[in-house]
């Protein structure tokens, strides 16, 4: 390794073949300088680029045997701006250079080789942005991902959107993985339960959330569940909804972004490999089940525009508007009884509330902290593996230490045919439009319902809005929702609690009822957050 010293040397450039550049590699950044002539980029004689958008670097030998010459390939993506100045997605940048030091092609190799291996650990001291009170830290690399691609999510297109942008990025970033696309429902459930999850560092969904509500099941329903729950997970949008991948993206501080510049910035956010914990939420059914949540329960309107709204699949994330439209203009309420734990440390209903809770998760191998715009981390050597399961002292451990089965105890909870405890708020109104809580900030790439959320902050960001409220505030809501400031229309309707645990009982039949996007039966129903059980891919 070259140190943190500052690289200098005369390269050609190979998208033109002749001509001369100069490059520097600073600690952040890798700049080309055109040598002579006339401007060829359109920055001028020289072109900036910073480290932290940098997934890859490589070297390699000519094709053309007769050729001396080596090759460096770097790969950026850095972010790009919207006519507004906001940031959107990533945009792919490629420098390619030829190297030639003299007639031996071996020594051209290994001068590539130096580059290339200072470009990447120069790289790897970045961590991209993100918002206050989430924090990062890195795990082991060194062994394969999985990615879990559903055909069916969305439109039908995730298979193409892997074998393009998603395997091209993988690449770059030399990310070993596994495809494995799944065949049939529950498919991603069985294959976790039963996988050697030593070999694996990471599972990756590329498909819509509900392949990962399956992924989580099937981690939570292993022997060695506490354990299992600690791989790290990504998500790489494929569905129509997409929300957890809206919310990562919403937590590394840029702008909106839809579509193809979502998976680009998701993917880009994968290839750097720093994670951050997440909550998940034990969810109990009457009849017994437990079922284990990442994202969302909803009850009364935006579950039944989930539901019905299956059958616009084709128009992809439109057809969450389509469903609204529709379930507005035949605008019901629904009547149930709500109680819940509100967060004992602050007071509830506020539009203007800000949360920036600071984790007390610590990973035993780097952490990094974000504090005050200031990115800060602790680095191990490139490429020391390190066990992504040996925290010995964090929040599943105790989560299990309170449990009389070894399974995760529902502490808050009480039998859900008793009462709820006496220190729950049990809400009067009976009569309701919607009832939501979620653990992340979107619930849709254009459906910002709880700004404020982080991935592991241990609330449920419980929305509800109570029976009265006229269709064109109802649209007013929703609208506001696209930018989060829904909250701030002061709305006499609609309420806004943090909350550690939740009860449903819906007196209104038939119903439904979702969790994560998937319908569950149908009646009384309570959830609990555990905080920081699990670990996402997140910046
Ligand atoms: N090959 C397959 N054929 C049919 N269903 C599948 C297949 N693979 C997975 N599934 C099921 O499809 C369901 C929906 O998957 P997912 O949520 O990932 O996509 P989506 O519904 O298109 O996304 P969104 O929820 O954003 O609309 C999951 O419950 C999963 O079990």
């Amino acid at each position: 390794m070259d140190g943190d010293a500052e690289l200098r040397a005369e390269f050609t450039d190979a998208a033109t073949g002749r001509l001369r550049v100069s490059v520097t590699l600073t600690d952040s950044c890798l700049t080309v300088r055109k040598i002579g002539g006339s401007p060829v980029w359109q920055h001028g004689h020289e072109h900036a680029l910073g480290l932290s958008d940098c997934v890859g670097c490589r070297a390699y030998r000519s094709e053309d045997t007769a050729d001396p010459a080596a090759y460096l390939s770097a790969y950026f993506y850095p972010a790009r701006r919207s006519w507004t100045g906001a940031t959107t997605g990533r945009q792919r940048v490629e420098h390619r250079f030829r190297v030639v030091t003299g007639e031996d092609p071996r020594a051209n190799l290994e001068e590539a080789e130096r580059w290339a291996r200072a470009v990447r650990h120069r790289a790897s001291q970045h961590v991209p942005s993100v918002k206050e009170g989430v924090e990062l830290s890195r795990v082991c690399v060194s062994r394969r991902v999985m990615v879990l691609v559903n055909p069916q999510s969305g439109r039908g297109q995730a298979m193409t959107l892997y074998t393009g942008p998603v395997l091209s990025m993988l690449t770059e970033a030399n990310i070993s993985h596994t495809l494995i696309t799944t065949e049939h429902q529950n498919h991603a459930r069985e294959v976790v339960r039963n996988a050697d999850l030593s070999q694996w560092s990471a599972i990756v969904i590329l498909s819509g959330d509900g392949l990962l509500f399956e992924v989580i099941n099937g981690l939570m329903e292993r022997e060695d569940w506490d354990e299992a729950i600690r791989t790290p997970l990504g998500i790489l949008p494929g569905g129509s909804g997409n929300a957890l991948a809206a919310s990562v993206h919403h937590y590394t501080q840029a702008g909106p972004a839809l579509g193809e510049d979502l998976l680009l910035s998701c993917c880009f956010l994968l290839c750097k490999g720093l994670v951050c914990p997440l909550d998940i939420v034990s969810v109990r059914l009457s009849s017994g089940p437990c079922l284990f949540s990442f994202l969302s329960l909803a009850w009364g309107f935006v579950a039944d525009v989930d539901i019905e709204s299956e059958k616009f699949r084709h128009v992809g994330a439109m057809r969450f508007l389509v469903g609204t439209l529709l379930r507005l203009a035949s605008l019901r309420t629904y009547q149930g009884k709500l109680a819940f734990l509100e967060d004992s440390t602050s007071a509830s209903v506020s539009s203007s509330l800000t949360l920036c809770p600071r984790s007390p998760f610590r990973s035993s191998v780097q952490c990094t902290s974000h504090i005050q715009g200031q990115t800060n981390i602790q680095h191990d050597s490139e490429n020391t593996p390190h066990n992504f399961n040996d925290d010995d002292d964090d929040e599943v451990l105790l989560h299990k230490k309170n449990s009389k089965d070894g399974r995760l105890a529902d502490n808050l909870l009480n039998p859900i045919g008793d009462p709820v405890p006496t220190d729950w708020t049990v809400e009067t109104e009976q009569d309701f439009v919607l009832v939501l809580a979620t653990c992340h900030s979107h619930l849709a790439e254009e459906l910002m319902v709880s700004p404020d959320a982080r991935p592991d902050d241990g609330y449920l960001h419980l929305v509800y809005i109570k029976a009265g409220i006229s269709r064109p505030a109802l649209l007013r809501l929703f609208l506001a929702m696209e930018k989060g400031t829904h909250l701030t229309c002061e709305c006499p309707h609609l309420m806004y609690r943090r909350v550690r645990a939740l009860r449903l009982e819906p007196i209104t039949k038939p119903g439904v009822i979702t969790v994560d996007g998937e319908q569950v039966e149908y009646g009384p129903i309570q959830a609990q957050v555990h905080k920081g059980c699990a670990r996402i891919i997140c910046g």
